[in-house]
């Protein structure tokens, strides 16, 4: 929402700063983020003395120490970046599993294929990092879905200055844009099946599925790729394997297949979905 309306904002130079009622709805809603953020930050300020913690936050908050001398990141840097990974991580991963449980729903083979592999891996156990890594179909699928649903669906580049690409000149500040959806259909990069669910693409990794080792670009590549990649796949496979264990599921007769931009790739009325709990 607070994305959506930055960039409606961006049509009309000073157009921001004039209290419309979505200006307003947006102020509203980027105090409300920052407040929340703040109070998180602030409780961690109270324990300063046993440190920040260890995660991300915590070692941002450690960095403010050197601000003193004139390095480190300072409190509305902090906020920011918060601001850029809770976007950046929540929707996209968000996405991706409901796609996932999507074709995981129209595809019961693949579904009970799964469901075998999990439980044969982790029986009913909280899958370990361990356990995770060993679920191969699991990760088969998971890029599949990145593949036909990429979250993001559009990347795109400023020309920093003027240069060549293959035999085009491209001038300096030219927007490129980069169509990662068409890209990840296309039948010259993967085959005639491109448009088709076919998780064994990826059966000998992601470098081999297509005719190029980079046409999977769902987490970007090069030194901009996606820092929370590992931490997506991850997450998605423990949410999968989760639910496989505990619930078989089906698509509703409800649902309607309109998948829709809206910064993240995602069905337009949601995903209704029938889950039966397994009495494993
Ligand atoms: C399925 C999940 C995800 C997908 C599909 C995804 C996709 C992407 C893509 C395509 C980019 C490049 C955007 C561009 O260059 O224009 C990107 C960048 C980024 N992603 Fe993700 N992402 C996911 C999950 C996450 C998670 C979980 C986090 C953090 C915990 C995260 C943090 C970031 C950050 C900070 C950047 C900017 C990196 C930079 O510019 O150096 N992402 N992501």
């Amino acid at each position: 929402m607070l994305i959506l309306a930055n960039i409606l904002n961006r049509e009309i130079p000073g157009y921001k700063y004039l209290p419309t009622e979505r200006n307003r709805q947006r102020w509203k809603l980027e105090r409300k983020v920052r407040n929340s953020l703040m109070s998180i930050i602030q409780s961690r300020l109270g324990s300063e003395h046993s440190g920040y913690g260890n995660d991300l936050l915590g070692l941002m908050m450690e960095s403010t120490r050197a601000t003193q001398e004139g390095t480190g990141l300072s409190m509305d840097e902090i906020v920011d970046e918060c601001k850029t990974f809770f976007f950046a991580g929540h929707e996209t991963t968000s996405h991706l599993l409901t796609w996932t449980i999507f074709l995981l729903s129209t595809n019961r083979d693949w579904q009970e294929r799964l469901r075998e592999e999990v439980v044969n891996e982790c029986q009913m156990e909280i899958p370990t990092a361990d356990n995770l890594n060993k679920l191969k179909l699991v990760t088969m699928v998971l890029l599949e879905a990145l593949r036909l649903y990429s979250p993001v669906m559009v990347m795109v580049r400023k020309a920093a200055q003027d240069m060549n690409l293959g035999n085009l000149m491209i001038p300096k500040d030219t927007i490129l844009t980069v169509p990662i959806a068409i890209i990840h259909h296309n039948k010259d990069l993967w085959g005639d099946d491109a448009n088709e669910f076919n998780p064994e693409r990826f059966e000998n990794g992601v470098t081999k599925a297509a005719r190029h080792p980079n046409a999977l670009l769902a987490f970007s590549m090069g030194p901009r790729a996606c820092v929370g990649q590992n931490f997506a796949m991850l997450e998605a496979k423990m949410v999968v394997a989760l639910i496989l264990q505990r619930f078989s599921f089906s698509l509703s007769p409800d649902y309607k297949h309109e998948p829709t931009d809206r910064l993240t790739l995602q069905p337009q009325s949601g995903l209704p979905v029938v889950f039966k709990p397994l009495g494993i």
